[in-house]
């Protein structure tokens, strides 16, 4: 059973496109709720699209069930399901106009004109092109065929809009304008938006959810804020920002060693002595006089990024630490880190968000993580 606002659920969904080659995606399973902005996330190939093909109805699962409002929709059609997508290319028909690109469904439909061109205009007026009706698709610019393109989709008054890297071709200003007018359209509609990107700081900036996928398993969900802060493995850690990635061994509850040091952390439930990966993110390091830190390193390089310098150092093990700061280093120079417990996570090495879930549950409901 789901809950009353799940609006898609996967379960067990398995697909395979090639007998010969590993599945795409491998016994996934996951719900999302109506009127949420999800974004799957992962590097190219992980199986991103294939996820937005399923629930679209483009492509059917080899095993497993994809249920939407509550319905097993494994055998229905496409066209019969209240989802739209809005493709990369935008897919727009060139010789016909902006309203004619709009009208299309409709009149695919056989709606009457005008409740055609109610319809129309109203979604046009949602993506600001009131007044585009009659301009070629030629005429107009990336983000107004952007825009056309979103216009099209919601014409249709979808549950979901499926959205697959709708940004990647614009140039980087008009993306982030594009970015916070998708998340404005997105709350205006309250509508589901499942929008797909490899692009870490697109996904953080505009979701309320974020699905990481890698090798056809969804590696961690969660918000924005529940991935950058706390990744569950060393995969989502790389993938979300910049981070330091360190082995080391969980000592006992909230307390771990690396660096050849030991550090009280926030971190329990893992086993005696187990061998872990630390994250520290660069920004949660505090630059220190050499002995006044937690740890001591050796400046290697240093570049300016705008707001921040961005220091990279070795401790004396050889482990090299990032270093976000606003304070200026020398190259050569000895500095002290600090960083506080909360800042250290750490993570079982290899661990996915089924393990991990798996694992919470054996300690009988001791957290394990932080
Ligand atoms: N119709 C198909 N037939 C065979 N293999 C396919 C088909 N569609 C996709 N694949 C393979 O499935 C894998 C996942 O593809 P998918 O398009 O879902 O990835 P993606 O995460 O969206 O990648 P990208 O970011 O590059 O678009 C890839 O290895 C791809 O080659």
């Amino acid at each position: 059973m789901e809950a009353k606002n799940t609006i898609i659920r996967f379960e067990n969904v398995t697909k395979q496109y090639d007998a010969d080659e590993p599945p795409v995606l491998d016994q996934v399973s996951f719900e999302m709720e109506k009127g949420k902005f999800y974004t799957l996330l992962g590097p190219s190939g992980c199986g991103k699209t294939t996820i937005l093909r399923l629930i679209a109805g483009l492509t059917e699962p080899t095993s497993g069930n994809i249920y939407i409002e509550g319905k097993l929709v494994n055998d229905l059609p496409a066209n019969k399901r209240k989802v739209n997508t809005v493709f990369q290319d935008y897919a727009l028909f060139p010789h016909l106009n902006v309203f004619e690109n709009v009208a299309f469904g409709l009149r695919i439909k056989k709606l009457k004109e005008d409740v055609i061109e109610k319809k129309v205009k109203e979604a046009l007026r949602f993506v600001n092109l009131e007044g585009y009706e009659n301009r070629e698709i030629r005429e107009m610019s990336g983000g107004q065929k952007q825009r056309v393109a979103i216009a099209r989709a919601i014409v249709n008054e979808p549950e979901v809009l499926l959205l697959d890297e709708p940004l990647s071709a614009l140039d980087l200003k008009l993306r982030t304008e594009m970015q916070y007018e998708l998340r404005e359209l997105q709350r205006r509609l309250g509508i589901t938006f499942v929008f797909v990107t490899h692009d870490q700081e697109e996904a953080l900036a505009m979701s309320d959810e974020i699905f990481v996928i890698n090798k056809g398993k969804i590696q961690q969900r969660g918000t924005p804020t529940d991935i950058y802060d706390e990744p569950i493995n060393r995969f989502v850690a790389d993938f979300i920002g910049e981070s330091n990635i360190i082995k080391g061994t969980m000592i006992e509850d909230f307390l771990v060693e690396f660096a050849g040091k030991r550090f009280p952390c926030v971190d329990r439930g893992f086993l005696p002595n187990e061998p872990v990966e630390v994250v520290i993110r660069p920004e949660d390091l505090e630059i220190t006089a050499p002995d006044k830190g937690k740890l001591k390193v050796r400046v290697d390089s240093q570049l300016f990024r705008g707001v921040h310098y961005e220091i990279c150092c070795y401790d004396e093990n050889g482990n090299e630490w990032l270093i976000h700061s606003t304070k200026k280093v020398k190259v050569g120079d000895e500095i002290g880190i600090d960083f506080a417990p909360e800042a250290i996570h750490v993570m079982r090495i290899g661990e996915t968000e089924e393990e991990y879930g798996r694992r919470l549950e054996s300690y009988g409901g001791v957290t394990g993580g932080n």
